[in-house]
Formats: C-alpha cells, structure tokens, sequence
C-alpha cells in the first residue's frame, strides 16, 4: 500500500518551509554560519521531538530556525522539500513561511524570499513540480506587526498566492487580525488561516466570516459544532488536515481516534499533509499511509483525498 499511495498524483496544501527543515541539514547549516548549538548531535536533536501540544513544538521550531541566516540557507531548505515532493509524486505544493520568524532576527524579508523563489523556479523547470508560496503572519505577535510585514511584501506582491495565519492559537482569534486581511485582500491575495486545531470551533467560525478565507488549515474541531459541519459541507470549504501532526501534537491521543475520515464520508473536502515534516515523522505519502494502518483508509478514500487536494489549490493549473 505505501508504494500505491507513494505513487498517486497529489498536492500538498500545508506545509510550513520551517518545518521542513531535517535535523541533519540543520547541523549542516549551523556549521557552515559557525553557530552553536545546545544539541550534541542530530540524534540528541532528533530525541527532543516528543511534544505534549502545539506550543512545546512551536518553541523548538523557532529555535531550530535560527540556522536559516542566508539567500543560499532557504534555497536549500525549499530545494529539499521540492525533492521530497518529487520523491512522494506531489505535483503542486503551496508551501507556508513565517517572514517575521527570520525578520525579527535581522535576516531582510528579501534575503528570505529570494532563497524560497529561487528554489520553487527550479522546482518548476527542473522537477515539474508547480507551487504558490503562502505568507503566514505569526498569531503571537501584533496585527501592527503584521502590518508591517505586509508592507514588506508589497514591492514583491507577485511572489504569493495568498496570506495565512500560524502560530499559537489559544489566545489569539482571528478576529484580532480582521484590519491587516481587510487589507492583504484588498491588495489582491487571497486568504488561509489555521483554525480550529486547538482552538474551538469559534474560531473557525471567525477565520471564514472575518478573514473571509478559501480554506481552513487544521480545523478538525469544526466537528463539535453541527452547524458550522453544515456549512463547511454545503460550500465545500476545504481542510488542510495534518494527521501526523495531530498525533504527535496531542490533538488527538492516537491516529485510530483521528475525524478525517468521518469529516470524508460526511461529504466534507478533507485534503491530507504534512504540517512540518521533519518534526512530525513524515511527509505526505507516511500521512496517508497512516490513515491506512490505523484508520483501515481505502485506495478508493485515498483516491478522493488525493483528488480533494487538486481540486483545492488556490493556483488552478
Ligand atoms: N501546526 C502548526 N500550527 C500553528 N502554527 C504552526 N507553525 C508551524 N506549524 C504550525
Ligand atoms: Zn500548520
């Protein structure tokens, strides 16, 4: 089955760059800008990924990220997970990266996005694989902030397909953002929020009526609220789920209690990803797979999960 589900044409929807940052080539980078780290070695690292919710991950995530210091750093990054991609048959990815996480270190927006872009060109000409970036405001930091960054994009508006929003959630609604995505859609972006992975369906709620978004990232806990699982499924609003990520971030205890594939039969447009691979223990083809192992998914579900994720790409081919 993981070579059937390997195989099969698909698109990833959700996944952070940051997150695809590998324990190996992050010592890699750490040694070629001559920096310290606190972990002895990439076992020692590997070893630290057992997280009890988002925000235990989060702060790693970060921390990990502080490697990433030149043009070349998130060329090889992106270039990594194009080649995973690759491996995986993904054929269109609309990858998410947090510029504040590098900004707020002195690393300038353009030395971050010219890294990514150079990438996903290559990408395109020499693997085939097509793309739309997604800029993803940090939630924990201020809509000035946010703002901010915006303007920072603007001189290179071409470069995304949309903006999103990341980070912890508890404690920080949509709502908190509605001026700042006023704006971005003003400018012609489109819109993605995470919502609803630990927070409540309330924000779910919020993410489509405020941020006025194409989909929603996560919201697995839309299933507590009848009418919003209504709504979801009469305008066909796709889920980025993340299996793996759910699990190992406790939103779930184990796979077997995970709702993708109730949220499917219920006629709700589920796509599978990644969230942040290197993390999570996996890429797209481990998440699907898992679906299989503990949930007994079927070709035939795989097949409607796969196509779910063409059909919901923001950048129609
Ligand atoms: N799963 C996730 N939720 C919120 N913010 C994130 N940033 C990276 N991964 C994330
Ligand atoms: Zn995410």
């Amino acid at each position: 089955m993981y070579d059937w589900l390997n195989a099969l044409p698909k698109a990833e929807l959700h996944l952070h760059l940051e997150g695809s940052l590998e324990p190996e080539l992050l010592f890699a980078l750490a040694e070629r800008n001559k920096i310290a780290l606190p972990w002895n070695d990439v076992e020692t690292l590997r070893a630290a990924y057992a997280f009890n919710n988002l925000q235990e991950f989060l702060d790693l995530y970060y921390q990990g990220a502080d490697v990433l210091r030149t043009e070349q750093d998130f060329y090889d990054l992106t270039w990594a997970y194009l080649l995973r991609c690759k491996a995986q048959n993904v054929v269109h990815t609309e990858p998410f990266f947090d510029p504040q996480t590098h900004t707020d270190r002195g690393i300038p927006f353009q030395v971050v996005l010219d890294g990514i872009s150079r990438a996903l060109k290559d990408g395109q000409q020499q693997l085939g694989i097509s793309s739309g970036l997604i800029l993803s405001f940090l939630r924990h930091l201020s809509e000035e902030e946010a703002h901010k960054t915006l303007d920072q994009a603007m001189p290179f508006r071409d470069a995304f397909v949309a903006v999103g929003l990341d980070s912890s959630e508890m404690g920080h609604p949509p709502s908190k953002f509605q001026r700042v995505f006023d704006r971005a859609r003003s400018e012609g972006f489109l819109t993605v929020a995470h919502a609803g992975e630990e927070g409540p369906p309330e924000y779910i709620w919020e993410a489509l009526d405020l941020l006025k978004i194409q989909r929603i990232d996560h919201g697995v806990r839309a299933i507590e609220d009848e009418r919003l699982m209504q709504r979801i499924i009469d305008e066909q609003i796709p889920l980025t789920v993340c299996p793996l990520s759910n699990t190992k971030l406790c939103v779930f205890d184990h796979m077997r209690e995970h709702n993708i594939l109730e949220m499917l039969e219920r006629g709700v447009k589920v796509t599978v990803n990644s969230d942040d691979p290197a993390y999570f223990g996996g890429y797209v083809t481990e998440n699907f797979h898992a679906l299989h192992t503990h949930l007994g998914m079927t070709q035939d579900q795989a097949r409607r999960l796969a196509q779910n994720s063409l059909d919901a790409r923001l950048l129609k081919a």
